[in-house]
């Protein structure tokens, strides 16, 4: 079982930016649960698109994979044969964990993990590609590049899942949601002290868009379709479709 993040339970004195070191990873599991609401809805109907999507002799990149759930979901789900699985991430703490999750597995499919910055890899003969909370930790000048990377290396008929926090273009409900969230947060045991200290920690390197800002890039990346498909207060996620003919 996952350790229980307490790590913003007592004052921090200097609180710094938000990093995916070795502490986080220690209780991300936890963490992740806690703090965004549907993850693991998200998770498993991730497993349930893999099985539509995933095309036989074809690549599944997992960008920003953390401790590999969705790599774990996919793999679970595949029906198609002779696939792999590219799961990516900078953070050492995150890979080494991921390695062995996924070695604690056994399936057909193989998982590559690498430790890398997504921004550098190289995307070829995919029909899934997963960025599960991911893009918004790049800055947003490079939001665009990393999305035309992906529709350029997905094979036609291929899918692109992006979940992420929202920011929302009418205040009232983006103060809401954000509320429903801190109230999500609450109920899940977080007191004020650990939500306040991670959101000034977040505040300089998570910069969220809004859906209408996310569906105009993938438009822009040559998507032909794009739609949210599930959102949880200012939670969600889209999916994003080359077209077969492309
Ligand atoms: C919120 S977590 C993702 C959760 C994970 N996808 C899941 O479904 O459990 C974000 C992850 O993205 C990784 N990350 C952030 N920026 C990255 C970059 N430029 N290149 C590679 N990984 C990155 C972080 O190290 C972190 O593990
Ligand atoms: O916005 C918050 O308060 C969050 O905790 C969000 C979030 C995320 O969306 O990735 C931020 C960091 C952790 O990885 C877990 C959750």
């Amino acid at each position: 079982m996952s350790n229980r993040d307490t790590l913003f339970s007592a004052p921090i004195a200097k609180l710094g930016d938000w990093t995916f070191d070795e502490r986080v990873a220690e209780v991300f599991p936890d963490m992740i649960q806690r703090s965004v609401p549907g993850y693991s809805n998200i998770i498993s109907m991730i497993g349930m698109l893999a099985e539509r999507f995933v095309q036989p002799n074809s690549r599944v990149y997992d960008l920003g994979c953390s401790l590999g759930a969705a790599t774990l979901s996919v793999r679970r789900n595949i029906q198609a044969e002779g696939c792999q699985i590219i799961a990516v991430d900078n953070s050492p703490a995150m890979v080494e964990r991921c390695r062995r999750h996924i070695d604690a597995f056994r399936a057909d499919t193989p998982v590559e993990v690498i430790e890398a910055d997504i921004r550098a890899i190289h995307i070829e003969n995919a029909s899934m590609v997963v960025l599960n909370f991911t893009l918004q930790f790049l800055e947003p000048a490079e939001r665009q590049q990393l999305l035309n990377t992906i529709y350029q290396g997905l094979k036609p008929g291929g899918a692109l899942v992006l979940s992420e926090k929202f920011s929302f273009e009418d205040s009232e409900v983006g103060e809401l949601l954000f509320n429903m969230h801190h109230d999500f947060k609450r109920a899940n045991g977080y007191s004020e002290l650990e939500i306040s200290q991670k959101r000034s920690m977040l505040e300089n390197v998570m910069l969220t868009d809004s859906v209408e800002t996310h569906k105009q890039r993938l438009h822009n990346a040559g998507f032909e379709h794009a739609e949210l498909w599930f959102q949880c207060f200012n939670f969600g996620s889209l999916i994003a479709v080359k077209a077969s003919d492309a």
